[in-house]
């Protein structure tokens, strides 16, 4: 038994296909269809049948001059040109039909014209081939001639203005199709670089929370690691020296328990802010969690990070606090180490800054201390 989850998956999946397949099937019949009276050069087939108009009024008139000058050899030259090209002209006609696009059932009618215009023909050369030929019959074979091929042109005429019109109307709806596949383009790729965007800038701000601390907004453990990572190897190339300090706010068990969490919460972030403050662009300050915080010094020596250490001891002493921890005296024990053409690893330099900040607490707090590698 297959869930209605997976039942509607599959009915999905079937609609599409189906949907594909009619719209496939739409389109290609669609398209040979426009194909077919796209291609058509209907101009050139309008433009022959013109021609033959004018050629079987051309002759009417040749033999009403030929019957009334029998002896002019103009008319006759003219008379016997016309003759040959008339029927030229009908095979043409004939053969540009078979070849056009044009449905038959536009033009039968019009090859029986041709035909009975042909048998006119024949009439109409045995007429003239007398040798006194009789003006009324070759005048009304001529007229018999003219009218049939007439009414057949003109037919033919009205049948490819008809095509032309609608190559023009298919013309226009492709021209209208093309701008809106080209608009609903413009819309999916539109819509498509705002999602990527969106997505983007969401994965951004994701990624800043996983390295932040959210109480302080300073760098948290993750990033610090990172970037004294990197800051090793490049050391390892370059020689610099990196100074890793840590910083651990004194009895600050007793600050939450005198003033409450929030006050306590309140003291880290002033801390932080004053902790940021006197540290360096270069310098990246994080909190390591609890009240234990950290900065470390790229291109940073001993005594360069030592006066910083001593400059932090010195503003937490008499920096300003909420107005709840009012009277209350914070200070801080400092911890140092530093590490020269990244001979250490993180942990070592960690372990060892460790290492002091340990030895300040033992020797009283409100003080640093320095590991040195000797
Ligand atoms: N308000 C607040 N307190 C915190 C936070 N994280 C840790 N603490 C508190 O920080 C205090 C740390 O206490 P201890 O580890 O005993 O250290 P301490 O009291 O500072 O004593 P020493 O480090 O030995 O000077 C505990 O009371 C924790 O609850 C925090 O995010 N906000």
């Amino acid at each position: 038994m297959r869930s209605p989850s997976a039942r509607l998956r599959i009915g999905l999946a079937l609609g599409f296909c189906l949907m594909a397949v009619l719209g496939a099937l739409a389109t290609g019949a669609y398209v040979s269809q426009s194909g077919r009276h796209l291609g058509a050069d209907y101009a050139a087939l309008a433009g022959d049948i013109v021609r033959a108009q004018e050629e079987t009024a051309e002759l009417r008139l040749a033999l009403e001059g030929l019957m009334r000058a029998p002896g002019d050899s103009f008319h006759r030259q003219r008379v016997g040109k016309l003759l040959w090209l008339l029927p030229e002209r009908m095979a043409g006609v004939r053969q540009a039909l078979r070849r056009s696009e044009l449905p038959r059932t536009d033009y039968s009618e019009v090859l029986g014209d041709f035909d009975q215009a042909a048998e006119t023909l024949e009439a109409l050369e045995g007429a003239l081939a007398r040798e006194a030929p009789d003006a009324g019959t070759v005048n009304q074979l001529g007229g018999e001639l003219e009218s049939t091929l007439a009414w057949a042109y003109s037919r033919l005429l009205d049948s490819i203005h008809g095509a032309a019109a609608e190559q023009r109307r298919l013309m226009k709806r492709l021209s209208l199709a093309v701008v809106v596949l080209l608009l609903l383009v413009l819309m999916v790729a539109g819509a498509l670089m705002l999602a990527l965007a969106r997505i983007h800038r969401q994965w951004l701000s994701l990624h800043q929370l996983s390295v932040t601390d959210e109480l302080t907004g300073l760098a948290n453990r993750r990033r610090l690691w990172d970037r004294a990572q990197q800051q090793l190897a490049l050391n390892r190339r370059d020689e610099g020296e990196l100074s890793l300090l840590l910083a651990d706010l004194d009895h600050f068990k007793h600050v939450n328990d005198r003033f409450g969490h929030p006050t306590g919460d309140a003291v880290l972030q002033a801390f932080s802010r004053e902790l940021a403050r006197l540290s360096r662009e270069s310098d990246l300050v994080a909190r390591l969690g609890g009240e234990e915080f950290a900065v470390l010094m790229p291109n940073t020596g001993i005594e360069g990070a030592r006066r910083l250490g001593e400059r932090l001891r010195e503003a937490t002493a008499s920096l300003a606090l909420p107005d709840r921890a009012q009277g209350h005296r914070l200070t801080i024990s400092l911890g140092l180490a530093a590490t020269h053409a990244g001979q250490e690893d993180l942990d070592q330099l960690y372990s060892r800054a460790d290492t002091a900040l340990y030895q300040a607490k033992q020797k009283g707090r409100n003080r640093l201390e320095i590991h040195t590698n000797s």
